[in-house]
Parts: C-alpha cells; sequence; structure tokens
C-alpha cells in the first residue's frame, strides 16, 4: 500500500478558495498512490481561532465537494485533513473527512481531544464523542484497518488503545503542530506506534499561521517503531511504501499485545 502524506503550509499570501483549488492539484498529482493524507485544518489553520466560524462548512461544503472531485479524479483514498465542520445547532467541530476512491465520503471524525485547555478549541469546538476506524482493502491481500485521530489526540494512549481494540493496524493523524513542541510530535508518533504495534501516519502542517511556527516532520512509522520517512519544515509530500501484513507479522513475533492484562489492580 503506498501512502503519500503532503504537509500544506497555511500560507498568508493565498485565499482559502485558492489554497483549496492548490491542495486539489497536489491531490491529483498523487494518483499513483492509494492512500492520501492532508493535515489537520489546512484550510482556516489550527490556530487561527478567530477564523473558526467564519470559515465554519457543513459535511458537504466547498472543501468536502473540491476533495471528493480530488480523490475520485486520481482514484485513491484520500484523508483530507480536518475542517471546522458547521455541526447541529451551530456547534462547530474539528472534523476529518475520509473519501474513498469513487470521491464519496466514506468516514467522518470530530476530534475527542479538542487542544487549548481554557482557550481555543476547547471552548470553540464541541467534543467528538465516536471513536472511528476504516478497513482500506477490505477482503484483499493489502487490507489494512486504519483508526483515526486528530493531533492533540495523540498524547492520550487510551484513544488508541481503543482503536487498537477495534482492530487498527495503522493510524491516520492529520495534525497542525507547534515547532516549540516538535520533540514530543516526534516521540509520540514513534511511541503510539510502538505501544500498538501499528503504523503511524502523521501528517502536519509546514511554515507558520496565526503566529504560530508549524513543527512539520509529518513522519512515518512501521510497527516496529522504525522511522520510515520523515519530512522537514516546508511544504513537502512523503511517499511511502507500507506492508499490511506487518503488523501480524510483528504482533505475532513480539506478542506484547497478547500479553496484555486487563484489568490490572489499581494502586492500593
Ligand atoms: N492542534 C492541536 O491539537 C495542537 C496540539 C498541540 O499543540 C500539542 O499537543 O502540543
Amino acid at each position: 500500500m503506498r501512502a503519500a502524506l503532503s504537509q500544506i503550509a497555511v500560507r498568508p499570501d493565498e485565499t482559502v478558495a485558492e489554497r483549496r483549488a492548490r491542495v486539489a492539484g497536489l491531490v491529483r498529482e498523487q494518483h499513483t498512490a492509494d492512500l492520501v493524507v492532508l493535515p489537520e485544518l489546512w484550510t482556516v489553520g489550527a490556530f487561527a481561532f478567530d477564523a473558526f466560524r467564519a470559515h465554519a462548512e457543513p459535511l458537504d461544503g466547498p472543501t468536502a465537494q473540491a476533495m471528493g472531485a480530488a480523490a475520485a479524479d486520481a482514484r485513491v483514498w484520500l484523508h483530507a485533513g480536518s475542517i471546522i465542520e458547521d455541526g447541529p445547532d451551530g456547534t462547530l467541530f474539528n472534523t476529518s473527512l475520509v473519501f474513498a476512491p469513487d470521491g464519496r465520503l466514506r468516514r467522518t471524525y470530530r476530534k475527542i481531544h479538542r487542544f487549548g485547555f481554557d482557550r481555543g478549541e476547547a471552548t470553540l469546538l464541541g467534543r467528538g464523542e465516536e471513536t472511528v476506524t476504516l478497513t482500506l482493502g477490505e477482503g484483499g491481500p493489502a487490507e489494512l484497518t486504519a483508526g483515526l485521530a486528530t493531533c492533540y489526540d495523540l498524547r492520550f494512549p487510551e484513544q488508541f488503545r481503543l482503536l487498537v481494540d477495534a482492530g487498527a493496524g495503522m493510524f491516520v493523524v492529520p495534525a497542525g503542530w507547534p515547532a516549540a513542541r516538535r520533540a514530543h510530535w516526534s516521540l509520540l508518533a514513534r511511541a503510539r506506534a510502538v505501544e500498538s504495534q501499528a503504523y503511524v501516519l502523521a501528517c502536519g502542517t509546514a511554515g507558520a499561521h496565526a503566529g504560530v511556527e508549524q513543527a512539520g516532520h509529518s513522519v512515518v512509522v512501521d510497527p516496529w517503531g522504525e522511522v520510515l520517512a520523515e519530512a522537514g519544515a516546508g511544504e513537502e509530500t512523503l511517499v511511502v511504501d507500507l506492508d499490511p501484513a506487518l503488523v501480524a507479522k510483528t504482533r505475532a513475533e513480539f506478542p506484547a499485545l497478547r500479553d496484555r492484562v486487563l484489568g490490572v489492580p489499581t494502586p492500593r
């Protein structure tokens, strides 16, 4: 399975509509991939909190339409990163969109852990209530179930354990992670891969927006924790071949997941 992670910058010199068109073009270029991944909130910028409401969209809005068309033209699975979803009763969500190669929206995932403590996402957005998986290549030799998570979720291993229990052998994590905490990003991506014996496809944002320098450094980690590819700080597309069989092989040869003790006693 070939994955392409496009690390996009939220450039100050382009409008959201211009960026949408540019990104759709980048997706179309990746027609030899099976799966294309984009960052979190690449339309508006993950830290552009003041612009969230103005750029909120429904699930069939302009970003969804542009990304569905690009996925269909390239014949790829497209994890189109996330949008600010204009949800029921005016509630906003940070919602990831996954399109099938026929261009249809196949999954949505509302970010569960909202970043900002008592500000930012935490006060502006509703919280996602569901973990989400999606099986690619179903029934075929390259079948691989993806668990979805977004940026700050990477800090919460319990979410990833639920995804593993639901069958995930790969995690797809779009992000807008700041450069100030780049070391955490790289460490946590590898930690999630090692503890779950799963691929991690973590696609960050390049450049700077809303005064926040972005870490970039998108990374693909294999189920043994080896970094297969890592981007720099600028705009870049990583193209990596994954071996879905490696998940089961790693778990069989080093059966740490099998050795989990469920219901470890609470501390005395
Ligand atoms: N967009 C985010 O979720 C940012 C997360 C972050 O900055 C951190 O976890 O650190």
